[in-house]
C-alpha cells in the first residue's frame, strides 16, 4: 500500500472528536432555546405562516471572535428594533470556499498565518456560537466541509450551501441530514436549476459515509430536509434579483414541488461584488415584496463594524479592527440605516427607501 497510496499526504494529525468538543463546550438549555426558536421562526417564514422578511446579516467571514461577538451585541439591539417586520439571523461564517486560493476561514486557519490549526479553529468557532446564542441571537453559517457540522451544527438555526458547492453530491447528501433549514445558492454561472436540483435531491433520504460523535467512520442514513430554499446571488451574466428573475425562479420551484419562498443575496454577483451597491438590492427586494411578489421572503447582507475590506498583513497585529479580510462589507452605520428604513417601508407600505 505504501507504494501506491498516500503519496501526496504530507502528514495527518488526529483531531479531537465531536463528543470531546461538545463536552468541553456544552450547549445549555439557554443556547438550545435560541437555536430552536430561530429554526421555528425561519420555518414559519418559509411556510408563509409568518409574513416578515428573514434577514441573514453579518461579516463575510469571522476572523476575530472578539470582534464577532461585539458585532453580535450591536445586532441584538437592531434585531429588537426591527423585529416587527424583519427577523434577523446573524451570518457567522467560519469556512470560505475560494475561487482559486486564499484564506479558508477561522475553522481552517484561526491564526490567519497558514498554520491551519484546525482543532483550535473548531474550538473558537464553537465557543463563539455559544456566546452568540447565549445573547439570544440565532446564527447561520455556510456548511462547506461535510465533517464540520458534527462539531457545531447543534448551535446553528440556518445553513447555506454556497454557489460553488450547490452542484456537489456530497453537499446535497449532507444537507439531507442537517437539522436546520438550508438555503441553496444558485451556481456561480447563474444557473438556478443547479439549486433547484440540489433542493430536490436534499429533500430525499440519502445514505453516505460520514462520522459519528466519536469520530468513527459510519454509514449515515438521513431523513431528507424539507426546509431547503433558494438563494439568488447573481451569476456570471450579472444580477438575478429583479422581479422577472424572482418570478421565473418561483415558477421553477413550484413546478418541482419545492418551497417557492426565495432569499435574495444583496452581495456577490447581485452587487457586482461592490458592497456599496448592497442597499440598492435591498431596496429593490423590499419594493418587490410590497408590490406583491410573494416569493421574496428574505435577504442576505454582508456587513461588518466598518466598511470595505483589507488584505491580511504580514504582521497580524496590523489588522484594522472590524474590517473584512474576505469580501468587502458595508459598515455598521449604513447597516443600521438601511435596515431601519426597510423596516419603516415594510411597516408603512411606502415604496421608496431613502438613505
Ligand atoms: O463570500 C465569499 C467569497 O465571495 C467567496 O468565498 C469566493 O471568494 P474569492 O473569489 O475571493 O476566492
Ligand atoms: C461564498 C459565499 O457566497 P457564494 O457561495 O454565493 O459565492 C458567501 O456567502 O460567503
Amino acid at each position: 500500500m505504501e507504494r501506491t497510496s498516500n503519496l501526496r499526504i504530507e502528514s495527518s494529525d488526529q483531531l479531537l472528536t465531536p463528543r470531546e468538543l461538545l463536552s468541553e463546550l456544552p450547549a445549555t438549555e439557554e443556547h438550545l432555546q435560541t437555536v430552536e426558536e430561530g429554526r421555528k421562526q425561519i420555518e414559519d417564514i418559509l411556510s408563509g405562516r409568518d409574513n416578515r422578511l428573514l434577514g441573514v446579516i453579518g461579516p463575510c467571514s469571522i476572523h476575530d471572535p472578539v470582534m464577532g461577538l461585539e458585532y453580535a451585541a450591536k445586532l441584538k439591539e437592531l434585531a429588537d428594533e426591527v423585529r416587527d417586520s424583519i427577523y434577523l439571523v446573524m451570518r457567522v461564517y467560519f469556512e470560505k470556499p475560494r475561487t482559486k486560493l486564499g484564506w479558508r476561514g477561522l475553522i481552517l486557519d484561526p491564526h490567519l498565518n497558514g498554520s491551519n490549526d484546525i482543532q483550535e479553529g473548531l474550538r473558537q468557532a464553537r465557543k463563539l456560537l455559544l456566546d452568540i446564542t447565549a445573547m439570544g441571537i440565532p446564527a447561520g453559517s455556510e456548511m462547506l466541509d461535510p465533517i464540520v457540522p458534527q462539531f457545531i451544527d447543534d448551535l446553528l438555526s440556518w445553513g447555506a450551501i454556497g454557489a460553488r458547492t450547490t452542484e456537489s453530491q456530497t453537499h446535497r447528501e449532507m444537507s439531507s441530514g442537517l437539522s436546520m433549514p438550508i438555503g441553496f445558492k444558485n451556481g456561480t454561472d447563474g444557473s438556478v436549476s443547479t439549486a433547484v436540483n440540489a433542493m430536490t435531491s436534499s429533500r430525499h433520504p440519502h445514505s453516505f459515509i460520514g462520522i459519528d460523535e466519536d469520530g468513527k467512520t459510519c454509514i449515515l442514513r438521513t431523513k431528507g430536509n424539507d426546509m431547503g430554499h433558494l438563494i439568488l446571488r447573481g451569476g456570471k451574466n450579472g444580477p438575478n434579483y429583479y422581479r422577472d428573475h424572482v418570478e421565473s425562479a418561483g415558477s421553477q420551484l413550484r413546478e418541482a414541488g419545492l418551497i417557492d419562498k426565495i432569499m435574495i443575496d444583496c452581495s456577490h454577483s447581485n452587487s457586482g461584488k461592490n458592497h456599496e451597491r448592497q442597499h440598492i438590492v435591498l431596496e429593490d427586494l423590499v419594493r418587490q415584496r410590497l408590490n406583491g411578489v410573494h416569493e421574496v421572503m428574505g435577504f442576505m447582507i454582508e456587513s461588518n463594524h466598518f466598511s470595505g475590506k483589507q488584505a491580511i498583513p504580514e504582521d497580524i497585529s496590523q489588522l484594522k479592527y472590524g474590517v473584512s479580510i474576505t469580501d468587502a462589507c458595508i459598515g455598521w452605520d449604513e447597516t443600521k440605516s438601511i435596515l431601519h428604513k426597510s423596516a419603516e417601508m415594510l411597516r408603512s407600505g411606502k415604496l421608496s427607501l431613502q438613505r
